[in-house]
């Protein structure tokens, strides 16, 4: 994408980047807690902030609290549990009602049953929404969507979204794409244009909104998708992110201008 920005002859414009966080900037593990978060990522990250301005924001189906224990001590703008949480740029949390928090906690007590039959099945619980993992228990695929199904029943203002081994639900009318036009409107994000780095069907929303907003779509990996541009696998995206951020952060350029003599 870089060369086709450069090739174009146009200046690159002013970007605003947004990532998913699991097979996005870090491999899919075994289980939620146990992804590798690398120092050379926190430090890439921190400087992805400053070569963007701080327009650099992570949306993501996990909680706030995980990306902020996980890419310590960094807080960048977080949209977490598929956009029911968000924090801004400026560090304000956009409350979710009540009503959906303990919705999710209803949730949870609902697909407990089968968890407890089968330990190797993960609830994941999270402030206004919840995931089911069955990563260890392939085999307890169904059950698990009939599980969710029947504690989605009783809470219309769920949906039920699928992930990577995992079924989640979220509040009905936020998913990432929401999350990303939502930053769109606020400092520093405003004027610029989005891109959005995904790996999972949860992440189309963003990459449609993204392109609707002039911006690009990139899907990590293969499978149907409405992204526009394709990256192979993390180590890529995180090339990428270097990559732009060299291209882009004017103070350090990548060409040294020469001297006349
Ligand atoms: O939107 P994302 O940042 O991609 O988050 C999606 C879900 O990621 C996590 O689950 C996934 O990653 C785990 C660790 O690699 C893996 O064990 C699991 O099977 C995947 O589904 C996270 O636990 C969820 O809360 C996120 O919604």
């Amino acid at each position: 994408m870089t060369q086709t920005l450069l090739e174009s002859g146009a200046e690159l414009p002013l970007l605003a980047i947004f990532t998913d966080f699991d097979g996005t900037l870090v491999d899919i593990a075994e289980t939620p807690d146990a992804v590798h978060v690398s120092t050379e990522l926190t430090d890439q990250i921190n400087r992805a902030t400053r070569d963007f301005d701080h327009a650099f924001a992570v949306i993501t189906g996990r909680e706030i609290s995980d990306i902020d224990r996980f890419l310590s001590p960094l807080q960048l703008p977080i949209a977490g549990a598929h956009g029911s949480q968000r924090r801004r740029a400026d560090g304000s949390m956009e409350m979710l009602d009540d009503a959906l928090v303990s919705g999710a906690e209803d949730i949870v007590r609902a697909i407990e049953p089968l968890a407890m039959a089968h330990p190797e099945l993960l609830i994941e619980p999270k402030t206004g929404a919840v995931a089911l993992h069955y990563r260890q228990a392939p085999e307890l695929a169904d059950p698990c969507l009939r599980a969710m199904e029947e504690a989605l029943h009783d809470h219309p203002e769920f949906a039920l979204v699928k992930g990577k081994m995992v079924l989640e639900a979220r509040p009905t009318g936020f998913d990432k794409g929401a999350a990303l036009r939502a930053f769109m409107q606020e400092e520093p994000f405003a004027g610029r244009t989005p891109i959005f780095i995904g790996d999972d069907r949860t992440d189309e929303d963003a990459f449609r909104a993204a392109q609707e907003l002039g911006g690009v779509g990139i899907k990590l990996g293969p499978g149907e998708t409405a992204a526009r541009l394709r990256i192979a696998d993390v180590a890529s995206v995180h090339a990428l992110l270097r990559g732009l951020g060299d291209i882009t952060h004017r103070d350090e350029p990548l060409l040294a201008e020469t001297t006349a003599h």
